[in-house]
């Protein structure tokens, strides 16, 4: 955790740099994505001295998003026909992080992109962004990219891949990814919600049944994780470790 500028995404280096904390501190991890491997590792935060407010004001916004994200998720519950506090057990050990993206005027901005395509892997991700713009979504039904327009005082939230499997596709993830400017930096603050590490995911079982039977097979949320984060840094041609890897045919 902490300060870095070399996060790759699909292989490819992001024109970005980056300052990550753990909303708990520590959290815990699989040490390697191997399945036989049951080493768990220990996340700390990294906090710099200087600005001396610093760490408190990003812990006291982080904790606002936090009751903001727990508001969602029950939200979502309840729009699933089920308990409030349905998916609260899921984050008693979450790794939920909140990150500060820093995206700088790139002389060459049609040859790089702040943060290539990806979808988030957590639960939700919750996004301030600044006036500049650059984040895209895109479309399903013709595949164009969709810029998510700057709104003032207003947070986007993504569904991520955990909430499409808890839900049995009931909510989707949507593919996003941020293109640089040559004028103007860019700064986004996201908090990603993501459940502990142990956490078996699989459609609800209260939301399947013979009609609509679960469309993925279990998966444990750390080791997906890992693997995800993981296989963006292989220089390798291949697509990284996605849910569709346990989707049900
Ligand atoms: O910078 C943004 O607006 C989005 C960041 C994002 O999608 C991510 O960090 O996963
Ligand atoms: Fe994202």
């Amino acid at each position: 955790m902490g300060y870095h500028e070399s996060e790759h995404t699909k292989n490819v280096r992001d024109w970005k740099e980056v300052f990550d904390f753990l909303i708990k501190d520590p959290s815990f991890l699989p040490a390697s994505p191997e399945t036989e491997d049951d080493e768990i590792r220990t996340l700390s935060n990294q906090w710099p001295e200087t600005p001396p407010q610093f760490r408190e004001v990003c812990q006291t916004y982080a904790r606002e998003v936090e009751k903001l994200g727990y508001k969602l998720l029950e939200l979502i519950s309840l729009s699933l026909g089920l308990p409030s506090n349905r998916l609260n057990g899921y984050f008693e050990d979450h790794t939920t992080m909140m990150r500060l993206n820093h995206y700088p005027p790139c002389p060459c901005p049609e040859l790089a992109l702040g943060l290539g395509r990806h979808k988030d892997a957590g639960a939700l991700t919750i996004v301030a962004q600044d006036d500049v713009g650059g984040l895209q979504v895109r479309r399903k039904s013709d595949d164009v990219w969709v810029p998510v327009k700057p709104t003032p005082n207003a947070l986007v939230i993504n569904v991520g891949d955990t909430i499409q499997v808890w839900s049995n596709e009931a909510y989707e993830s949507m593919e996003h990814r941020v293109v640089v400017n040559s004028e103007r930096e860019r700064f986004s603050i996201p908090v990603f919600f993501f459940p502990s590490h142990y956490v078996m995911v699989k459609p609800l079982e209260e939301l399947v049944n013979e009609g609509n039977p679960p469309k993925y097979k279990p998966y444990n949320f750390g080791k997906f994780f890992v693997a995800r984060n993981r296989s963006d840094y292989k220089k390798l041609e291949v697509q990284n470790i996605q849910i569709s890897d346990f989707k049900i045919i």
